[in-house]
C-alpha cells in the first residue's frame, strides 16, 4: 500500500467526519465560502471539528477572506491548516501564515503551462501547494467543480513545497493521477459526492483505497 494522503474537501456532517476517518483520509477540508453547496457555518465546523479524531488534520478552505472573517473562523474552530483558495497575493499568503501561527496551503489553478510559473511563486511563500484545475470562466465557484486538468503538465515536477493534486479526481481515474504524475497527496471533493455537496461514504472508502492501491 503507498503512503499516499488523501484530503476529503467539503465534509458537512459528523458522519461524514467518521466516514472520512474510517476510510483513512488524512486530512479533512471545511469550506467557508457562501455560494457553495458546501458551505459552512463557524458553529457547524466547530462541531465538526471537535469530532474529528488524532490523526484527521482540520483545514478551513476560505476564499480571499479577511482578517475579521479569519479571526472569526479561527478563535472557535480547532485548525491543523488554512487553504487559501482565491485571488491571495503571494503577501497576502505570508500575512495570513505570520498573523495566526498556523500551515498555510495556497491553492493554484492550471489550464496550461503558463499556470505553472504561480504555482513556483506561492511554493516560496506557502508551506503547501495544491494544484486545482482553473475554474471555467463565470463559474460560480472557485474550486469543488469536479473538472480535471492535463495532469501531463504537472507530470513528475518538483516544487519546493509538498503539494496535492486536486481536480475532477474520482475513485475511478485516482490511481491513474497519482501514476502519471507521482503525487504523494490529492484531494477531493465532488468526486466522493452522491449529489452536490453531499458525501458519500463508500465513495469516499472507494477513492482511499484506490489512491492507497
Ligand atoms: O468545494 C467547494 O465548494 C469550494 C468552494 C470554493 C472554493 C473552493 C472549493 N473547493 C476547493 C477544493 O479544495 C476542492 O476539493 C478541489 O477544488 C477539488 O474539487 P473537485 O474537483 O470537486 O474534486
Amino acid at each position: 500500500m503507498a503512503d499516499i494522503r488523501v484530503k476529503i474537501c467539503g465534509l458537512r456532517t459528523v458522519g461524514d467526519i467518521a466516514a472520512a476517518a474510517a476510510a483513512g483520509a488524512a486530512y479533512a477540508g471545511f469550506v467557508f465560502f457562501a455560494k457553495s453547496p458546501r458551505n459552512l457555518t463557524v458553529a457547524a465546523a466547530r462541531e465538526l471539528a471537535l469530532a474529528a479524531p488524532v490523526g484527521l488534520a482540520k483545514v478551513a478552505l476560505v476564499v480571499d477572506a479577511d482578517d475579521a472573517t479569519l479571526d472569526a473562523i479561527i478563535e472557535a474552530v480547532p485548525l491543523d491548516m488554512l487553504q487559501l483558495h482565491g485571488h491571495e497575493t503571494p503577501d497576502r499568503v505570508a500575512e495570513v501564515r505570520a498573523r495566526y501561527g498556523l500551515p498555510v496551503m495556497k491553492a493554484v489553478g492550471v489550464a496550461d503551462e503558463g499556470d505553472l510559473a504561480a504555482v513556483f511563486d506561492y511554493s516560496t511563500v506557502a508551506d503547501q501547494l495544491l494544484i486545482d484545475a482553473k475554474p471555467p470562466k463565470g463559474a460560480a465557484l472557485p474550486g469543488g467543480n469536479g473538472l480535471s486538468f492535463d495532469w501531463r503538465l504537472v507530470a513528475q515536477r518538483r516544487w519546493l513545497r509538498p503539494w496535492m493534486l486536486a481536480g475532477g479526481l474520482t475513485p475511478d481515474n485516482v490511481a491513474e493521477a497519482i501514476r502519471l504524475t507521482n503525487a504523494r497527496q490529492v484531494d477531493v471533493s465532488s468526486g466522493v459526492e452522491s449529489a452536490p455537496g453531499v458525501k458519500d461514504a463508500a465513495r469516499m472508502a472507494a477513492f482511499v483505497a484506490a489512491a492507497r492501491a
